[in-house]
């Protein structure tokens, strides 16, 4: 049995790295938005800047993608919202299920941004029986009794746990024996699954812990600086905010 991603290699398959992949979403954020306002190219200062990313890191990636654009014109957007959506799948629809469906699960199910992106929810799961065919999100709600039937049926390989950290890995367990081979955890529990299966852990918790950890810092150094100087005429403005997310050192989303 192998933890999450941990043993798989750091290159996807045509060999792109799994940071330019973590990247693709950032980009396709950033390309539908301009997309939606008919934007028809963008040049990768541009694009790398609403995708908060290093323009030479963007180009980079794209080369993985054989996308270079073209000299004085740019990427065409369109077509690199189409490459992005190929690359990570989401030219077809995926069925996901969500197990746990309490104050965050019922959240996730009420979210419109997964169904947008291509992500329908098939089914939500919950082992308490007073839950059982409560309508969430215009869902009736199942008992995780049916979790094995719900799965074959819908073809689910994508699996959503919301449940408290003690029943995470048992339903991870039921989620791969019935066929899952993506898991998505926000139970605050280290998931070990075999290998083949990806998993990705979200905590919000972290991310605070994080920022809490840059806000002692920021208070620390403004109680040891002096006040400074005013900014002489066409001196450099202050560096910007720390990056964030995948093209930098905080990922928004964590391997498990
Ligand atoms: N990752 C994050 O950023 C983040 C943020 C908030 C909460 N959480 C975590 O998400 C989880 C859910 O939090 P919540 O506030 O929604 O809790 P909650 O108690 O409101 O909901 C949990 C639900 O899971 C169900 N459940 C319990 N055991 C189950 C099982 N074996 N199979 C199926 N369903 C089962 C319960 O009946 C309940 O409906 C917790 O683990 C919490 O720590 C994570």
């Amino acid at each position: 049995m192998a933890t999450g991603r941990n043993h798989r290699p750091a290159t996807r398959s045509r060999g792109i790295p799994e940071a330019t992949v973590a990247r693709l979403p950032l980009y396709l954020r950033a390309l539908t938005a301009l997309s939606e306002r008919s934007v028809p190219t963008v040049s990768s200062e541009e694009l790398a800047s609403a995708a908060g990313v290093n323009s030479a890191k963007l180009r980079k990636d794209f080369s993985y993608l054989g996308s270079y654009g073209t000299r004085g014109v740019g990427y065409d957007v369109e077509y690199l919202v189409y490459q992005i959506s190929r690359e990570l799948g989401l030219t077809q629809d995926w069925p996901v299920v969500i197990v746990g469906i309490g104050n965050l699960g019922a959240a996730l199910a009420n979210y419109g941004g997964f169904a947008s992106r291509g992500f329908r929810v098939a089914a939500l799961i919950d082992a308490d029986p007073a839950l059982a065919g409560r309508q969430v999100a215009g869902i009736g709600v199942r008992h995780v009794d049916e979790l094995e039937s719900i799965i074959e049926t819908n073809g689910v390989s994508i699996g959503v746990i919301t449940t408290p950290g003690g029943a995470a890995q048992q339903v991870c367990d039921r989620l791969v024996a019935a066929g899952v081979t993506s898991i998505l955890n926000f139970a605050p529990t280290v998931l070990t699954v075999p290998d083949g299966v990806d998993v990705r852990k979200v905590d919000l918790s972290i991310e605070l812990q994080i920022l809490a950890f840059h806000e002692q810092r920021k208070a620390a150094e403004s109680l040891t600086q002096d006040v400074p100087e005013p900014l002489a005429p066409g001196a450099a403005a202050p560096a910007p905010g720390r990056d964030q997310g995948p093209d930098g050192d905080i990922p928004a989303v964590m391997p498990a």
